[in-house]
């Protein structure tokens, strides 16, 4: 399959020529790929180009094929080793800075896997920073609303600085009830999206794009663009533990510093003429804690069974009907609902510092057993991103199309051909449940996707996992973190959580952009 990505892809990609199949990229799509390919490439680099980005040079290559290696190197970097490779690491940090100079905790986790990084960084930067119909105001503006929807205060600070030094108006900040009424009307689809996604329908954007001081079509792709990343961002914060754990809040000093630093001066080339103070410890601090021996919770089926699995279904050959197909994707559905008070937590009150982003904080994820008949499945056969959502992002707010599914395919397709310490393992099948299965809980169905898979690979735990990060991210904790998938490393975790905020972001927008794409025709 070509993927098209550029250099900094070609080794993850390369390693999974097969992952695609049956995934959120299907098999047959090779064609539209390379059709694609061309424009994707010079789209990146106009996209690059908008957003102010200097081209890290980063990708799979900095750390070869070991994602172990990656917190190493950054490990020697903070020791002052930059190695041959150190500046490289070097430019990924100081272009991925906040506005108040360090950092931030998500960066530092997903250096895991620069591949992504890359991608993800030129893509969040587009959004917020590029080209695009919506003010900027607006854009962190609706960030907030969105990281409100799961009480992500780690989110919410970060978008209300930004929203701050783009000139926000400082009352806006006090609340939804401040706010100029178009920019309230998007609240309904904000809620919607974030737990529901199922019941947007053309009446929605309807609603927006009628009346006085109503949207543009563009207005509403940008602005269902950055409400899915932003949901979706919460669950990658909360299912990393980074937002209850403050010590991965990377601060930056000003002051008084205990701990060693880290002093990254820009490169030569880099427009940023600001020097960045990160505090050191935290990393450090996240890597050295050992998650295996911590508490000891049900067993759970180790990767050496797993591996057998995997192998066990890419060698069978067994024909199964499309009618139990079907049966096998409802059985697995329905089993999600079974995980109904996911880890015996309850979503924990609002902190009054942030409540008044939020309104109707009881509306949240209703599971497919309670959804009720009239709610059918989602076939990615009639809707896909591949086929329909991407072209109509393209169309109505150019560039992002492009990147969200660089995006996409960079995440389903990322392997390491490890598992656990263990190498040259094919994981394209574990990678593949996983997927499938997080799609499974918005009630998405790949037909040609046999879902027995994800009951021999995904354990209840891991299920219970994924679904409380998509459904109730503000649930988890650091705990919840060190507990599941025990037998993988920091990185394969971190892997897990990026493969739960893309397959989600898909999985929102198809059900926004189908709602679109009725509206318009
Ligand atoms: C999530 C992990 C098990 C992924 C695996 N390390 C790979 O390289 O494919």
């Amino acid at each position: 399959m070509t993927v098209g990505m550029g250099a900094t892809v070609a080794v993850a990609t390369e390693a999974t020529a097969t992952s695609s199949s049956a995934s959120a990229i299907s098999a047959d799509q090779d064609q539209a790929d390379q059709a694609r390919s061309a424009s994707r490439t010079a789209s990146r680099t106009a996209s690059r180009t908008a957003a102010g980005l200097q081209d890290a040079g980063v990708g799979a290559a900095t750390w070869g094929h070991d994602p172990e290696r990656a917190p190493a190197s950054i490990a020697g970097l903070y020791f002052g080793d930059h190695g041959a490779h150190g500046h490289d690491i070097e430019s990924l940090f100081i272009d991925s800075c906040l506005p108040s100079n360090c950092v931030d905790a998500v960066t530092n986790l997903m250096a895991f896997h620069p591949t992504y990084l890359d991608i993800y960084r030129t893509t969040q930067n587009f959004i917020l920073r590029g080209d695009g119909p919506l003010p900027f105001d607006y854009r962190h503006y609706i960030a907030i609303m969105a990281a409100g929807r799961h009480q992500c205060d780690y989110l919410i600070n970060m978008q209300k600085q930004e929203f701050l030094m783009q000139g926000g108006n400082q009352m806006w900040l006090k609340g939804l009830s401040h706010i100029p009424p178009k920019l309230h009307d998007l609240y309904e689809i904000n809620k919607i999206l974030a737990h529901r996604p199922w019941l947007l329908n053309k009446s929605h954007i309807e609603k927006l794009t009628k009346g006085q001081d109503s949207w543009s079509l563009a207005e509403v792709v940008h602005a269902l663009v950055l409400l899915a990343h932003f949901h979706s961002l919460a669950s990658f914060v909360f299912g990393s533990g980074i937002n209850d754990e403050p010590r991965y809040h990377l601060s930056c000093e000003t002051t008084r510093v205990e701990e060693p630093v880290l002093t990254l001066s820009p490169p030569p080339h880099s427009s940023k003429a600001q020097t960045t103070t990160v505090k050191l410890d935290e990393r450090k601090g996240f890597k050295d804690e050992n998650p295996v021996a911590m508490s000891p919770t049900e067993p759970e089926v180790g990767v050496d069974t797993l591996m057998e699995r995997m192998k066990t279904l890419s060698e069978r050959s067994e024909e199964v009907s499309a009618e139990e197909h079907k049966k096998r994707f409802e059985h697995v559905e329905s089993q999600s609902a079974e995980l109904s008070v996911p880890l015996g937590q309850r979503t924990p009150p609002i902190k009054p510092d942030i409540s008044h982003f939020v309104e109707d904080p009881k509306f949240a994820y209703v599971d497919f057993a309670h959804r009720g008949v009239q709610i059918p499945t989602f076939r990615v056969q009639d809707y896909s991103w591949d086929d329909h959502g991407y072209s109509l992002v393209n169309r109505l707010y150019s560039e992002v199309g492009n990147l969200l599914d660089e995006k996409f395919k960079t995440t389903a397709s990322l392997t390491y051909n490890t598992m656990g310490g263990r190498q040259d393992v094919d994981t394209t099948t574990f990678r593949r449940a996983v997927w499938n299965y997080i799609q499974c809980i918005y009630g998405i169905r790949h037909d040609d996707y046999d879902y027995g898979e994800v009951n021999q690979l995904v354990e209840r735990s891991l299920k219970a996992f994924i679904k409380t990060a998509c459904c109730y991210p503000e649930r988890l904790t650091r705990r919840d973190y060190d507990r599941v998938m025990r037998e993988f490393l920091h990185s394969e975790k971190i892997h897990v959580n990026l493969m739960i905020l893309e397959a989600r972001m898909q999985a929102e927008l198809m059900y926004a952009l189908r709602a679109m794409m009725r509206y318009m025709t």
